[in-house]
């Protein structure tokens, strides 16, 4: 049923030169397998970057929602208006299919991406300004190939950068509608810089299939009072349904709502229908004819504002090449369904649960106030407190299954384990052993080294008794730095170095030494005791 040129309808040779015969221009292209979006920056130049649009403000009219609605095909009726504006008769011949962007019947999805009409219309607006119209297609939302991510991107971006969405729906505004608009928005929202003002202007919701007349007719004056009672906040109803209402009534500046009959079998149906007039119900006819120019005819034309400018067509392109960019980068959150966020958040309540509960108990056990404790000790009550705090995660209920569950049950034992780590240093800090470590190292060091310089020079090897000195020398200077880093705080880096070289003298050199005294039986009597609670100490950092 197709793209065929709307030529006949204009003369522009030019644009029939660069654009080929007029018809929808990818402007934004959906990769298959995953891959995201990319903005056809070329394709969006050659629309308005030409001599006659260029500095013109720009008004763009965009429809979105889900898939398989009849959004093509409503855009090709307002390409008709815009063709044929002068004429009561735009709607065109009752035998003439219809054309334009791409529709078709069927169950699976048509378009693809953002298309936009490759041609931008000049419209006299009534205070004498000239103003340049352009219209978008978008991809269908909830289509079996878009994730959620997807239809939030396509639906925040024309929502971003169009003066006038149409939200298409069929047969009713339903709850889930309203939250969705409410994720799609947010993450438009969440894209833009923060300003205090709303940050997208006209928001229509186009009800197709309209089948309650009676409650609420058809066109703009039953949409208002339908719309009104639908986005009413009253205190009796729940916050999640005031958040969303309130949520939808600060992003937009204005908010309409349009009913629309159904077309009729043969439109919904027929798989020979090619758009033809005379298979069109009257009554769509009728509302079709009052919904277009409510739209599109020059004085309810929307300029695009961004902040509060206006903006010409060379503005939208840097915009547009901007807001791509951001939902190309990586900076923003995954949205992602209902069932995903919903069992994320169960298992992260979990986890935070069984940390508390380890945390607890780990502080009485041995926080700041305690006194120091065996490392061993300390280890099997982590061990213990650990397996505690996984099966109190285990026990909650939570949604998202056996494999999530596990991610995050891994997740909580990494930190628990880190939190075990600074436990123990914490344990360590306590031991008047490890305070002193560094001094005594140091100055086990000036006297080993002084006793070795006396010795040698006794023996007459004066180079090495000059070594000695030096060596003693340096010892003590760093025990004096680490001393005043001590005292004043400051240096710190250099007195952590010290400790560090200290630690690793004592573990290479002096106990070393000691055990093979000891061991000789030489000092057995100087050094009886190798402290126990020093090597498992020793014992658990290696391991
Ligand atoms: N029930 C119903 N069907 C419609 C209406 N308008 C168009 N259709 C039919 O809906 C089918 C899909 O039309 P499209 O315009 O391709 O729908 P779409 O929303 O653009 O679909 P995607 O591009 O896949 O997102 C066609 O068979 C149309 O004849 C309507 O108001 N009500
Ligand atoms: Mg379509």
């Amino acid at each position: 049923m197709n793209t065929t040129s709307l030529s006949y309808y204009y003369d522009d040779e030019v644009v029939q030169k660069e654009v080929g015969a007029v018809g929808p221009v990818h402007i934004v292209l959906a990769h298959e397998d995953d891959q995201g979006f990319s903005l056809d920056e070329e394709a969006l130049e050659r629309l308005l970057l030409r001599e006659e649009v260029v500095d013109l403000d720009v008004v763009v009219v965009s429809v979105a929602g889900a898939f398989r609605k009849g959004k093509s095909f409503l855009l090709d009726f307002l390409l008709r208006y815009m063709y044929n504006q002068s004429s009561s008769s735009w709607m065109g011949d009752a035998e003439e299919p219809l054309t334009g962007f791409t529709w078709r019947g069927g169950c699976e999805r048509e378009t693809t991406g953002i298309q936009a009409w490759g041609q931008l219309f000049l419209v006299d607006r009534p205070d004498g300004s000239k103003v340049a119209v352009m219209l978008m297609d978008t991809q269908g939302a909830f289509d079996s190939q878009s994730t959620v991510r997807d239809c939030a991107t396509l639906f925040a971006l024309s929502t971003m950068v169009s003066s006038i969405q149409v939200y298409n729906l069929s047969q009713n505004v339903q709850e889930d509608d309203l939250q969705h608009l409410q994720l799609f928005t947010e993450y438009g929202r969440l894209a833009m810089e923060q300003t205090n003002e709303k940050p997208f202007q006209r928001l229509m919701f186009l009800v197709r299939d309209w089948s309650y007349p009676y409650e609420h007719p058809y066109g703009l004056e039953g949409g208002h009072s339908f719309l009104e009672k639908r986005l009413q906040v009253t205190q009796q109803q729940h916050e999640e349904l005031q958040t969303v209402r309130r949520h939808i009534h600060s992003c937009f500046s204005s908010i309409s709502c349009f009913l629309l009959p159904h077309p009729g079998l043969r439109v919904a149906t027929n798989p020979a229908f090619d758009g033809r007039l005379t298979d069109i119900d009257e009554d769509f006819k009728r509302e079709l004819f009052c919904l277009v120019p409510t739209l599109l005819a020059p004085e309810n034309l929307v300029v695009k504002e961004i902040g509060g400018a206006k903006l010409t067509c060379r503005d939208l392109l840097h915009y547009f090449k901007a807001y791509m960019k951001i939902y190309q980068g990586e900076e923003l959150p995954h949205p992602k369904s209902m069932l995903q966020a919903t069992a994320e958040a169960n298992n992260l309540a979990a986890v935070a649960g069984a940390r508390a509960l380890y945390t607890k108990s780990m502080e009485q056990l041995c926080g700041g106030d305690t006194p120091y404790m065996a490392p061993l000790e300390l280890s099997r009550r982590h061990h213990a407190l650990r397996l505690e705090a996984v099966r109190h995660f285990r026990s909650v209920k939570k949604m998202g299954g056996e494999e999530l569950c596990r991610r995050y049950q891994e997740q909580l034992e990494a930190e628990l384990d880190l939190s075990h780590a600074s436990y123990s240093k914490l344990n360590d800090g306590k031991n008047i052993f490890r305070a002193v470590r560094t001094p005594a190292t140091l100055l086990g060091l000036v006297f080993l080294c002084y006793a070795a310089s006396l010795f040698t020079g006794l023996l007459g090897a004066r180079w090495l008794a000059s070594m000695c000195h030096l060596l003693m020398g340096v010892a003590l200077v760093a025990l004096l730095t680490w001393l005043y880093t001590r005292y004043s705080g400051e240096l710190r880096p250099l007195g952590h170095v010290i400790d560090r070289v200290a630690a690793a003298l004592w573990e290479q050199v002096f106990s070393k030494l000691c055990e093979a005294l000891r061991s000789r039986g030489r000092l057995a009597r100087w050094l009886p005791i190798r402290r126990p609670r020093l090597a498992s100490n020793n014992n658990l950092k290696k391991n």
